[in-house]
């Protein structure tokens, strides 16, 4: 809505334009005018709809055409005035004035008229035989009033019905010529009844109608006005109420009635509440409230949120079969002005047997485009409603953003519930195949999805020493050039090659010394399709001596060619190398400078006492120095932290590297 109203006056000379001015200010009619009045401002706690409000005078005898011309750009409503007496200035008002005001402004953004005949003190019968076919004719006239500066009747209500042309208009809400609502202000509104619809039964019952009420006008309803609106439905339309609630027809039914009895206010109110501008689409504002997200912080939906799409999943999951059908899905989406998530989504997430985004999947989507995008996140839960269901300030207050990374490194600890895993691998060396693998999908369900909705990512939730934790697995394409900020920055680095290919190493070999070498990023070595006979890899050194030599975790071989689920092992690893990067484990026997590691969160438990006696180890990290590697006599690698839950049953990899 705006700010401010600007109120121009034009019309011929003499028809009282400058005594209409002073009558409503003075409150009495002058008897001697100036030519033009000066511009006044209405302060806003004296108007009406409590905006400011100036209004400007014309007049032929002071302005020049171009001073026109430049207050009739500016004006956000112009009255054109005629006199009741004076035929003359009636035509004018059609040959003249509606012409020139319509060559001044462009034709998506016409300003309003009102037609204003003065001067009804002086004559006995209306004016308004001859203005209906004008206003009829000219969709732009907001209304049209008759009233006399003399006397002083409808002086104030002129005023009031030019502020609410401006703040109000009908022109997008209502077509006078098909006494019927808008298509753009029909779907606005059905948006409204659907969000308002908290069980989705169809129908507003009095709860949702309430709150409803309370969301807009910030009151209830009392008991006796809500069953006084349902009669006024109930009689003239059949199945406008049902069930004792509203139904959609219901719905709209009133708020016609409210805009053919001129009180459109009303639907602009609900309109506005629900995030709708004066072109009936939802504001930049609402969609996109402010958030501001400093570098190296990543956004996180907070529990609120969760909460809240938790409500939205479940009021649209009808069958309750915890998954959403295509049906399901499309209804969910019902409030948005298009489908935001095409059928990659089905293979970025988890699913059910017929294919159908579960509720772990569902919320895993969100967690992924909050991370991804958090300007999309807020425009969905915008179209949602999300602000006005959780009755919060806007979407702003769904998000969380974490702390800065490099804090969180420096302080070894993390509230953070999202990682991120890039993978790179040659093409063809089963990148897909391994992301597909987390959302427990085996090579022969993979054969199945079509290559336009194959997805580059794979969200899924994971167990992070009892902790839930969503990983994001990201495919980096092959073939880059340069890479991208945010291909470089990631939690953990997956390096990805196929066992039966001896090309495919090397390439993992070359983005590791480009990009990763020197950074902070763990990194691990995934050698994959492990069920296909291995292959010698044409490089220098080996798969194990190159991790050994660069100190990253040696080779973790991988196959989705199960006939079962593929195992969540090494994502378990990947997860935890992501959320605990600072472990730069050490001796894990009785050295005491494990003050880092994960261990620390079980040194005083029992389970440490098993470690240590099954255990005694060097967990071996890059980041550690060449002393401490001649150091230890004896040592033995695994992948960080995930060593300690392998030993206490998972499945395990070891390997004894003789010290060089
Ligand atoms: N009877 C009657 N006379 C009015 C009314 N309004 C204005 N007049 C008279 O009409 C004459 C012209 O009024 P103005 O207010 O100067 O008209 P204007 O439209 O501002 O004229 P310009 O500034 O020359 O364009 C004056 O003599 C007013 O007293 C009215 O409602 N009834
Ligand atoms: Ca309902
Ligand atoms: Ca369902
Ligand atoms: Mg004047
Ligand atoms: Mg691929």
């Amino acid at each position: 809505m705006r700010k401010d109203v600007r109120i121009l006056l034009v019309g011929e000379p003499k028809v009282g334009k400058t005594s209409l001015i002073m009558s409503l200010v003075s409150e009495e009619f002058p008897d001697v005018v100036p030519y033009r009045a000066e511009e006044i401002t209405i302060p806003a706690d004296v108007t009406p709809e409590r905006v400011p409000t100036h209004i400007v005078d014309y007049s032929e005898a002071e302005q020049t055409d171009e001073q026109l011309d430049q207050e009739i750009s500016k004006a956000n409503v112009i009255c054109i005035v005629y006199s009741v007496n004076n035929k003359k200035s009636i035509e004018k008002v059609t040959s003249h004035w509606i012409p020139l005001i319509n060559e001044r402004t462009d034709k998506d953004s016409r300003v309003p008229l009102i037609l204003v005949g003065n001067k009804s003190d002086l004559v006995e019968h209306s004016s308004m035989e001859t203005i209906l076919p004008i206003m009829n004719q000219h969709t732009e006239i907001e209304t049209c009033v008759e009233c006399s500066a003399k006397n002083l009747k409808n002086i104030s209500e002129l005023f009031y019905y030019a502020q609410k042309a401006v703040l109000h208009p009908t022109g997008p809400l209502y077509c006078p010529e098909q006494k019927e609502m808008k298509p753009a202000c029909i779907r606005a509104l059905m948006r409204i009844f659907k969000v308002s619809d908290l069980d989705n039964d169809g129908i507003l019952n009095d709860n949702e109608l309430n709150f409803f009420q309370r969301t807009c006008f910030n009151t209830p309803l009392a008991p006796q006005a809500l069953e006084d609106v349902k009669n006024v439905v109930r009689k003239n339309m059949t199945d406008g109420v049902c069930d004792n609630g509203l139904t959609l027809k219901g719905f709209l039914f009133l708020h016609t009635l409210f805009i053919q009895r001129g009180r459109h206010e009303t639907t602009w109110t609900v309109l506005r509440r629900f995030g709708y501008d004066d072109d009936l689409e939802l504001h930049q504002d609402y969609l996109f409230p402010l958030l501001k997200i400093p570098p190296d912080c990543t956004t996180e939906l907070n529990h609120n949120a969760y909460l809240f799409l938790q409500s939205v999943f479940d009021k649209y999951d009808k069958d309750r079969d915890c998954a959403l059908s295509p049906e399901e899905l499309k209804d969910l989406f019902d409030v948005f002005p298009y489908m935001p998530w095409g059928p990659d989504v089905n293979n970025t997430v988890c699913t059910n047997e017929q294919g159908w985004i579960t509720y772990q999947g569902y919320m895993s989507q969100w967690t992924l485009t909050t991370y991804l995008d958090v300007q999309r996140c807020l425009e969905y839960l915008g179209y949602l409603g999300y602000s006005i269901i959780t009755e919060q300030e806007s979407q702003a207050a769904s998000i969380t953003v974490t702390r800065d990374k490099k804090v969180d490194l420096q302080k070894k600890q993390t509230q953070r519930c999202v990682f991120r895993c890039n993978i790179f691998g040659a093409s063809g060396s089963g990148k897909t195949g391994f992301l597909q693998s987390f959302l427990g999908r085996n090579l022969m369900h993979q054969r199945t999805i079509k290559e336009e909705h194959k997805s580059y990512y794979a969200i899924n939730t994971i167990y992070v020493y009892g902790q839930e934790k969503y990983l994001l697995l990201h495919e980096v394409f092959s073939d880059f050039d340069v890479l991208s900020d945010a291909e470089l920055s990631c939690d953990v680095v997956c390096l990805l090659y196929d066992i039966s290919n001896p090309g495919s190493f090397e390439y993992c070999t070359k983005v590791f010394k480009q990009y990763f070498m020197d950074s902070k990023i763990p990194c691990l070595m995934i050698a994959a399709k492990s069920d296909l006979p291995e292959a010698r890899q044409q490089y220098a050194a080996s798969p194990m001596e190159f991790c050994r030599q660069h100190r990253i975790p040696p080779p973790q071989a991988f196959t989705c060619n199960t006939a079962a689920t593929p195992s969540k092992d090494i994502f378990v690893k990947l997860a935890t190398m992501a959320v605990y990067p600072h472990a730069r484990l050490r001796c894990m026997c009785s050295c005491n400078r494990c003050t880092f590691c994960l261990c620390q969160n079980l040194l005083n438990s029992e389970l440490l006492q098993t470690v240590k006696s099954k255990l005694y180890t060097v967990v071996f990290s890059r980041h550690m120095s060449q002393a401490d590697v001649k150091s230890s006599a004896f040592w033995l690698r695994a992948s960080m932290g995930a060593t300690l839950f392998a030993v206490l049953g998972f499945a395990m990899y070891r390997v004894v590297i003789r010290p060089r």
